[in-house]
């Protein structure tokens, strides 16, 4: 159905402000509740730092580098923490670890915002905000830096959706009409390969190793006039598509312009380092302190340092650089000021040379990436593109993709609608029990936070969860889209499931991975572990029933013990953790698996939090949520359900593309560890997930009384 621009701009900004302030209400809630400790625990703080140096960024922004304080840290690594590049923060002094309630906003007043530019084992670095730079970064004192709502890229989707709103209808292109259904997409033919630009013999593959689904989807792409999908099941070479797919269209027209976007910075990275080899002239926009080191030859700062346009640029950064370390060396607040005041200065006359600079940089390149927010910088205002791709399209905010998109002729988008959307935490998402942080509420502040967040406007079934991958697929259907079906990541057993039940039968495992299994790498042994590419671990029977950390708590408290919960209602489940750890052992113990190659999934933060310890046992393990791991691999992955109980509650589980990520991550070896009984009720996918294990696994029936005597005997031992 068409879609009327204004009516999808306006829902769009009312679906982002309630989205945002059911973001500055988590962090709200978590920073009031608990403590600077707790938070790190929880993944959203980092405790005990100092500002180890500063220095001009792009941007003549300040870059503050902080680490672990001397005092709290031996080794001089950072503790296990949350905290990504590109996350805005608070970077403050530490405040003491008292009962007293904290408010975001009076930290805020203490501290100064920014945004995480690198992180490091030894330590990270935070581009800071201009105006409160002064305040923490001087002197010797203790720092933390908290998470907070990402409003920058809240503004940059917000405005692009102003501007369409705004947009008079004669302003609209062909191609956004296409895109909201006022026109159809101009026909592409269905079979292309006798067509006279494309077909066969008439395109020279740069990779001849493409297989037939991926060269289909190629020629598909370049043969559409303004939009094509190019829908990329697990391991199926959607990077690898891309890529090919972009030297194919400067093969066709060498005049083409191409910005390629993705919505994270190791999304676009990915792209940058197979596009390098191939010498065309590329240029990657964003913070060069969030890029991979090995695409950092191609970033827009690392050329305005080293090109001719760049020279004019570099006397003021030395002279601010200069500035920036005086700073440290002062200690009166007069001269600081001064200090301040000429900076500021400077970075005025920085910004005009260097946006001269970055304008010549960025005409002279046939493609430029970023990621999709950043394409909404200065640096591409009024740039044209004959085509825009984004990859990931599927895991992105609708909103962020028309940052980019304003600036098309042409789009392709490559995704996976099956795979989970963007993680969304305002109640107006579609599904009650989609999102990883949905989960860490309790329904009280869910409510809470829809009472005082949502405004009225946002028409019924409106979410940020449709994705554009998804609109456009129900606005003109199959014929958009080519799906690639060769996948080169599972072993046949691991993939027929997924393939039956998501991708109609299509997936086809490539003869290199289809009957790969673990005791087939180097130095590992062959015991029932590494032999079995499928195995299912049923826990049926009431024996391992799950709980709540917050019934876990009532219990202790019973018992005297007070200690408040980060992980309030989320699910956990003692038995199958047991059963984890005695897996885990198996196959790194028994089977000789190394630790780096195996990964435990759970969709309960509070189960992978009880799992915890598993990394100190096993250096190299990942323990994460399914959401987390989505676009992983791995070789063996162990995956826990941890819904056990009599009313076929399964919550979570309920979202088929969450399963589908976590069914679809391992390479050799799958092992589910679940109450049948519990899931199969939970819907008909899931029961026809387990009645697949229960006949396709190698299927177990563990026995609680030896599991806990092994277990003894283990801890003993
Ligand atoms: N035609 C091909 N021949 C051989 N290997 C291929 C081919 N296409 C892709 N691959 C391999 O498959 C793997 C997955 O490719 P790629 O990283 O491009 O996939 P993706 O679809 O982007 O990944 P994901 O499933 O995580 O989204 C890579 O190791 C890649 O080298």
């Amino acid at each position: 159905m068409a879609i009327d621009i204004p009516t999808f701009a306006s829902t769009q900004i009312s679906l982002l402000a309630a989205e945002l302030q059911a973001e500055v209400d988590e962090t709200s809630m978590l920073v009031s509740l608990h403590s600077p400790t707790a938070l790190q625990r929880a993944g959203v703080a980092l405790t005990n730092l100092a500002v180890l140096s500063q220095r001009t960024g792009l941007g003549g922004k300040t870059v503050v580098e902080v680490g672990p304080d001397g005092a709290f840290s031996c080794s001089g690594d950072l503790p296990e923490h949350g905290i990504r590049s590109g996350d805005i923060v608070l970077l403050a002094e530490q405040p003491a670890a008292s009962g007293k309630k904290r408010e975001v906003k009076e930290l805020e007043r203490k501290g100064v915002k920014g945004v995480v530019t690198r992180v490091g084992r030894q330590g990270l670095g935070v581009a800071v905000e201009e105006d409160g730079e002064g305040e923490v970064v001087g002197g010797d004192r203790r720092v933390w830096i908290v998470k907070l709502a990402d409003e920058v890229t809240w503004k940059r989707m917000n405005g692009t959706m102003e501007k369409m709103a705004k947009m008079a209808e004669g302003e609209y292109s062909y191609f956004m009409r296409v895109l909201f259904g006022l026109t159809t997409p101009s026909p592409v033919p269905e079979d292309l390969s006798k067509d006279e630009e494309v077909g066969e013999g008439k395109i020279k593959w740069f990779d001849t190793s493409l297989n037939e689904s991926q060269k289909d989807a190629i020629r598909f792409a370049l043969k559409s006039q303004e939009i094509a999908l190019i829908h990329g099941p697990p391991g199926t070479g959607k990077t690898h598509t891309l890529i090919e797919l972009i030297l194919q269209l400067l093969a066709l027209n060498p005049k083409s312009r191409i910005l390629v976007c993705g919505p994270s910075n190791i999304s676009v990275d990915n792209i940058v380092e197979r596009l390098s080899p191939h010498k065309i002239p590329l240029i990657r926009l964003g913070h060069p302190a969030r890029l991979l080191p090995s695409v950092l030859n191609h970033s827009l700062d690392v050329l305005t340092r080293t090109s001719e346009a760049g020279a004019i640029v570099k006397d003021v950064r030395a002279e601010m650089d200069a500035k920036q370390a005086s700073i440290r060396k002062t200690r009166s607040g007069k001269e600081r000021k001064a200090i301040y005041a000429d900076l500021k200065e400077l970075r005025k006359e920085y910004r005009q040379r260097e946006k001269k600079c970055v304008s010549d940089l960025v005409a002279k390149s046939k493609v430029v990436l970023a990621t999709l927010h950043g394409s909404g910088g200065y640096q591409l205002r009024d740039e044209k593109f004959d085509v825009v791709i984004i990859d990931e399209a599927s895991q992105a905010l609708e909103a962020q993709c028309w940052v980019a998109l304003l600036s098309a002729k042409k789009a392709i988008c490559a995704g996976d609608h099956l795979q989970l959307p963007p993680t969304i935490k305002s109640l107006n998402s579609s599904s009650k029990t989609s999102s990883t942080s949905g989960e860490k509420k309790t329904a009280k502040t869910k409510k809470d936070t829809a009472a005082s967040s949502t405004p009225p406007t946002i028409p019924k079934g409106a979410t940020l969860e449709t994705t554009l991958f998804d609109r456009l697929l129900s606005l003109h259907g199959p014929k958009i889209k080519r799906m690639l079906t060769t996948q080169y990541r599972m072993h046949e057993s691991i993939m027929r499931f997924p393939s039956d039940e998501l991708y109609e039968g299509k997936l086809i495992a490539a003869e290199g991975v289809k009957a790969r299994l673990l005791n087939q790498l180097p130095d590992v042994r062959d015991v029932d572990e590494t032999r079995e590419p499928l195995v299912f671990i049923d826990t049926q029977g009431g024996d391992f029933p799950e709980k709540t950390e917050d019934e876990e708590e009532e219990e202790k408290k019973k018992k005297g013990v007070t200690k408040r919960s980060l992980y309030g209602d989320s699910k956990r489940n003692e038995g199958e953790a047991m059963l984890v750890r005695e897996h885990v052992r198996c196959l790194v113990e028994d089977g000789g698996v190394r630790a780096e190659d195996v990964a435990v999934v759970s969709p309960y933060n509070a189960q992978l939090a009880l799992l915890a310890p598993l990394k100190e046992q096993y250096p190299g393990i990942e323990l994460g949520s399914v959401d987390g791991f989505q676009g992983r691999e791995k070789e063996a992955v162990i995956v826990t359900l941890v819904r056990s109980n009599s009313d076929g509650e399964v919550g979570f589980l309920a979202e088929k593309r969450r399963l589908n990520v976590a069914m679809t991550r391992p390479k050799r070896s799958l092992t589910v560890i679940g109450d049948s009984e519990t899931v199969k009720k939970g819907s008909k996918f899931l029961k026809k997930w387990m009645e697949f294990l229960e006949e396709n696994a190698d299927l177990r029936y563990p026995d609680l009384a030896s599991l806990t005597a092994a277990a003894a005997a283990a801890a003993k031992a």
